[in-house]
Order: structure tokens, then sequence, then C-alpha cells
């Protein structure tokens, strides 16, 4: 056995290295850029690169996930240590961690207040970093990469190459004639939520080049470290090419605390459902969009989200749109979701100036903030969850909320961090919810209006903004009334074949962007997940539970092993639970990651003391349901009261005024 001094020493040479390599990385990405390599190439590249892009913040956490990654590399490779003596030297993790750590966070000023912090730090007074913005990713399994510790999975049970995702995607995620079923129950608003909620959760950075969205495909850039292009077949029926960019996540240190170990990737924003996706998780973002006179949300002619950030612009007369997340110009259903959320704000606001005139413009600006947020849980689990989970799993992983009174769920041993498997395959489910088009509907219900293919509406903010936002409640309509797609194996051809194209004809096919990301990430395969979920486990294609013979036989077809499947194939492939919108395998992720975030928050909206609210405050937020907030701020007048199922004899359309709303009267100063 080696002594801790000669361990020492390797780890004080393997961090020297690391440091080298790290200068070498940054130099090619300058010789990248000086070449014009980075600047060229296709235009859908830079386009995804706005959904994608990383912080300065997460910049220096990628650094030193860069070197933890190549620390670990040698210390195992070359010094013949194993991953759990790398993890579990104390010598390795000093040296490690006195040179790439920041100082750990002090939480003496955050213990005692009422409010959360921008960055999410301190929720948890033990692990200050636990759901803060610019973490690594923790994990409910450990990585499984090729070389154990960076290189993507992409060898099958067999020493064999996996199968391309872009194959899988012909083969599976195409719909039959191009149809994708429709989901009778749900409405789009499950789909614009889901994806609203996932930007307040997650945010994964992709390695950026020296400013600018790094290439992948072409001869110049071959075996590039940052690079994992999907191979396009020959034979493929949409595009020419043989090759999709696609570029690694940002490399992060291990998941807890920041140590040396094998490569996780960052999230850089809050994972807790806190409202950063209107706020964003910077005092900079929140100087940007709040008018620190009034603790309002700035908004823009006709009362929209401002102008910022980037998009493409069909209109002259149209400008992209800011918010607390980069992603806001995605789909205008996200975008609606924004500004429903900023005039909401804006409306508390004037409420608690009335009962709080003693109130500063700070004071104002944070009690809303902490409605807004309590707000959004209370939509997410209340009604949102039960749209898309089984009662009984509602039950097994305690997402249902109290009626009365305040709960003592909190458990400051649960790691609320968004996991892995949750942002890179589960929560996802929703690309297979995405309709084809977008269109108005008008105060009839019955007229249609603009109706878009949905690859011309993707980061176009037109549908929202035009007209001064006078069809936003037109939108709105349509978003409430029209059903979502079924979550299933098939993909609209808008996201399959055209995501974010280009007037070059070029686009991507997010499907198989996912499948990539899950073996980039070192996901384990579909039925190491069943296991770990306690679910019975296929020895065999024809044996797969929950899924259709169908998808069996295609399985088959396309892996040389069942434990080689790729995990967002095989969870969006199962059969639904009956009563839910997703099969077993993603109720189960998806379960496990809300009780974490519920459970896991100090600041979560039921809890009491002066992180809560009080009783009778409560009681007021508990009346409110999200129809009620988009009638409020859209004038979308009648609606139904879920909107998240299609009105129908249960839940039929009712003016806004009968549907309760909050008596402000209970922040009064007592
Ligand atoms: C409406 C159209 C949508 C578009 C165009 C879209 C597009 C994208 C893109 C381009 C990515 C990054 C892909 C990659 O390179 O790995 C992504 C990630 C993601 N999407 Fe969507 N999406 C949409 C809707 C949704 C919905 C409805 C949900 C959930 C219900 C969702 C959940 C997610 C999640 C969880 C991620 C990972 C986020 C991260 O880790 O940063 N998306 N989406």
């Amino acid at each position: 056995r080696r002594s801790d001094g000669d361990i020492r020493r390797s780890a004080k040479d393997a961090i020297k290295a690391g440091e080298k390599t790290l200068n070498d990385h940054k130099k090619e990405l300058k010789q990248f850029k000086d070449k014009g390599i980075d600047r060229k190439g296709k235009a859908s590249k830079d386009r995804h690169s706005v959904v994608t892009q990383s912080r300065r913040e997460a910049d220096h956490l990628a650094e030193a996930g860069l070197v933890s990654v190549e620390v670990t590399k040698i210390l195992t490779e070359q010094e013949g240590l194993t991953l759990a003596e790398v993890s579990s030297s104390p010598e390795v993790q000093e040296e490690f961690r006195s040179e790439f750590c920041p100082v750990p966070i002090s939480c003496s000023q955050a213990r005692d207040s009422a409010y959360r912090s921008v960055d999410g730090s301190c929720n948890n007074l033990n692990n200050p970093h636990w759901g803060a913005a610019v973490t690594p990713q923790p994990r409910y399994q450990p990585a499984q990469y090729d070389d154990g510790v960076n290189s993507p999975r992409t060898t099958a049970t067999d020493g064999s190459p996996l199968p391309s995702p872009r194959l899988i995607s012909n083969n599976l995620f195409r719909a039959p004639g191009d149809c994708t079923e429709t989901d009778h129950a749900r409405t789009l608003m499950v789909m614009a939520w889901g994806q609203f909620i996932d930007h307040d959760i997650v945010a994964t950075p992709v390695t950026q080049g020296d400013g600018a969205p790094i290439t992948c495909c072409g001869t110049e850039v071959q075996n590039r470290v940052d690079c994992l292009p999907i191979p396009i077949p020959s034979d493929d029926p949409h595009f020419n090419d043989t090759c999709m960019e696609f570029v690694r996540s940002a490399p992060a240190p291990a998941a807890d605390g920041c140590e040396a170990g094998p490569r996780e990737q960052i999230n850089q924003i809050t994972s807790f459902i806190d409202g950063g996706v209107v706020y964003g998780d910077t005092n900079m973002k929140w100087l940007e969009l709040v008018d620190t006179n009034t603790g309002s949300m700035l908004t823009s002619d006709g009362d929209l989200l401002p102008s910022g950030g980037g998009c493409r612009l069909s209109d002259s007369e149209d400008f992209c749109q800011l918010a607390g997340d980069h992603r806001v110009n995605v789909i205008p259903s996200l975008g609606g979701n924004h500004l429903v959320f900023v005039r909401e704000h804006n409306r508390i606001v004037e409420e608690l100036r009335r009962v709080r005139p003693d109130w500063d413009a700070a004071t104002v600006f944070q009690e809303t903030r902490k409605i807004i947020g309590a707000l959004l849980q209370q939509i997410n689990y209340r009604e949102f969850l039960p749209s898309i989970l089984r009662e009984e799993d509602l039950v097994k992983y305690n997402l249902k909320l109290q009626l009365t009174g305040h709960s003592s769920s909190y458990n400051s041993s649960r790691n609320p961090g968004a996991k892995n498997v949750f942002n890179a395959a589960a929560f996802r489910f929703g690309h297979s919810q995405v309709p084809g088009s977008i269109a108005y509907v008008l105060r009839d219900f019955m007229t249609r209006l603009e109706s878009t293919p949905t690859e011309s509406t993707l980061l176009d903010p037109h549908m929202l903004i035009t007209r001064s936002g006078r069809n936003v409640a037109d939108l709105a309509r349509f978003v409430v009334t029209s059903n979502s797609m079924k979550v299933d194996s098939h993909f609209e051809d808008a996201l399959r074949d055209h995501l974010f194209e280009g007037p070059d004809g070029v686009g991507f096919d997010l499907g198989a962007l996912n499948l990539q990301r899950g073996r980039d990430h070192g996901l384990p395969p579909y039925n190491a997940w069943r296991q770990w979920c306690g679910l019975p486990v296929a020895t065999s294609f024809s044996d797969l539970p929950d899924m259709s013979d169908e998808n069996k036989a295609v399985f088959a077809d396309l892996y040389s092993d069942v434990d080689d499947i790729d995990v967002f194939a095989g969870g969006v492939a199962e059969t639904p639970l009956d009563g839910a919108a997703v099969g077993p395998l993603f109720s189960c992720i998806i379960g496990n990651q809300f009780r974490d975030m519920k459970e896991g928050d100090r600041y979560w909206y039921e809890n009491r003391g002066r992180e809560g609210f009080r009783r009778e405050q409560l009681a007021e937020i508990r009346k409110v349901r999200f129809a009620k907030i988009l009638c409020d701020n859209l004038g979308v007048d009648p609606i139904q009261p879920d909107v998240f199922h299609v009105p129908n004899p249960n839940n039929s359309w009712q003016s806004c005024q009968s549907l309760p709303g909050i008596n402000f009267s209970a922040w009064k100063r007592r």
C-alpha cells in the first residue's frame, strides 16, 4: 500500500499536469477562434447556443471540472489508484480543493433571513451549496463513462459502438405517417408549464469557445475533446449531411462540494422552485430586470417583457424578450408564462404597497418574490404534478400539499439539487408533447387564426409581441384549450427534423440531442434505472415490461443487448401508467426529484417560521389556482378552473370573477 506522503506527491504532480492540460485547452480554443473555425459553421449551431450558453461563473467551475477529470485520469490510469481511493483520499482532495475550490460559503447572515438568497446558497445551512446556482449536478447513480472517468458512454456491452442517436430517432421517434397521437385529456399547458418550471430548476451549459459556440462538424475539428457530433446515416430521410453538431456539456468537479473525481455537469441556476425563471439568479440580473424605485419588474410597451437577449426576428417591429431565464424566446407558449408571472409580480406589488405603505421598495420586491415562489410551488405540486403522475405516486413521493396549516416536511438531509438523470433524460418527456403548430383561439373559443408550424415559432417571439401584445390572450386560450400530444416515443417533425433550422435548411433533431446528451453525461442505461427504481428489469427484448410489442421490436432491431438501451429512449417509449402521462420509470425519477425539491427546501412555502408565511397568509395563497392568475393578468375570461385538463362537464368554463383570489389584507401589519 502506498504511503500518504507518496499519494500526496502523486496528487501534486497530477494537479500540475491538469493545469497544463487546462492551459493547452484554452490555447486550443483561442486558436480555433483565430482561425475563424468556431465563427463559421452552421447558423443553427448559434441558435442552439442560445439555449445552452454558459455564464461566466460557470466557466470557472468548468475549469475546475476539467482539471478534476485530468487528475482523476492520471491517478487511476498511471498511478494505479481506484476511483474509490481517489474520492476518499484526504491527501488528493486537500490538494485539489486548495487549488481549485472557492472558499466555503459563510451562512451567518443567511441563517435568519426571511428571504431566499439570490443564488440559492445557504438554503441548507449544513451544506450551503446544495441546490445553489453554479454547482455540479448531483446524481442518483454514479456515471457510466466508457473509461470510467470522462469518455461518453458510446460502447455497447459486446464492445460494438452504440447505434447513432439519429438512427434511433429515425426508427423510434418518427411517427408513422408523420402523425403523432393526441392526448385527449391534457392541454398544451402541461407542455408549456413543464418547460417553464424546468427553466426554473436547471440550465446545463455546454463548453464554449473563446466567445463563440464551438464547431464540431468538419475535417478541421475531428476528435476535438469538447465535441461529440452525431453521425447521420447516409440514407437519412431528411438530412443530406453526415454530421449533426453536438458540443459536450461543460465539465464539473465531483458533485458533493468540490472534489476531484469523474466528470460531472454544471447546473448554472438554482434547483429550487424559487422564481429564478422570473428574476434570474444573480444580483446583476435583478438590477437589469427590476425597477429599484418601486420593486416592480420592468416591462416594455404594451406591458410586455423588456427587450434584450438573443432570438430570431421575422418582423422588423419585433424585439427579443429579456427575462430571468435566457431561454425565454424558445417558443411563444413559454414566453407567455414568463409574461404572466412578470405581470402577476407587478399586480402583487401594487396590492402590497396599498396594505403596507411602510415597506420600502426592496421589502416590497422581496415579499412579492416570496409570494411568486409560493404560487409556482403550489401550481406545480397541486395542479401540474397531478396531471402527469398517478395519485398513488403523489402519495408515495410525498408530493401532496396540505389543505390547512403549516407543514413540517423539511428534511435537512435531503439534497434538493436537480439530478443529472432528471435533467438529461426524464424531464425531457415534454418534448414528446409538443404540437406541430401554434395558433390563436379567439374569444368565441371556436375561431382559430394564424396557425403557424411550430418550427417557425422557435426562438421567434412574434406571436406574443406583435400588435403590442394584443394577441397574448388568444395565444393563452389556445394553450389552455388545445390538446397536448401524448407522451410516447413519437416526436413532431418540427423538433425531430427542423429544430432551430436556418435558411440553409439545416437544423437539429431534438430526440437525437437528448440521447446524445445522456451519453455525454455518462447516464447509466435504461435497465440500470429500472433496477434503481425497484421495477422489473428485462433480460431480453421480448420481455421488456411496460412496452408495446411494436416498441420491443424496434429496440431489438436497434440495440445488440437489452442492457444497452439509452434511458431517454426506454423511458419515453414506456406505456403511460393508468391516470399518468408518463410510464413507470419516468414516474419514479420525476417523483423522487420533486420530493427532494420539496423536502430539501428550507423555504418551502408551507413551512412555518420566518422562511414561510403566517397562517392566514398561507390560507389566502391556497385559494389561488393557475386559472385565476391567467384571468388576472391576461384577461382570458371565461376559463376552466383546471387549465391542465381540457374543459369538460367537471371542469367547465367559469367567469374569472367567480374564481377566488388572494385577499392581501392578510399582509397588513399586525
Ligand atoms: C416547446 C418546445 C421545446 C423546445 C424547442 C425545446 C428545446 C430544448 C433544447 C434545444 C434543449 C437542449 C438540448 C441539448 O442539447 O441537450 C432542451 C433541453 C431540455 N428541455 Fe426542452 N424544449 C422544448 C420543450 C420542453 C418541454 C415541454 C419540457 C418539459 C416538460 C422540456 C424539458 C427540457 C429539459 C429538462 C431540458 C434539459 C435542460 C438542461 O439541463 O439545461 N423541454 N430543450
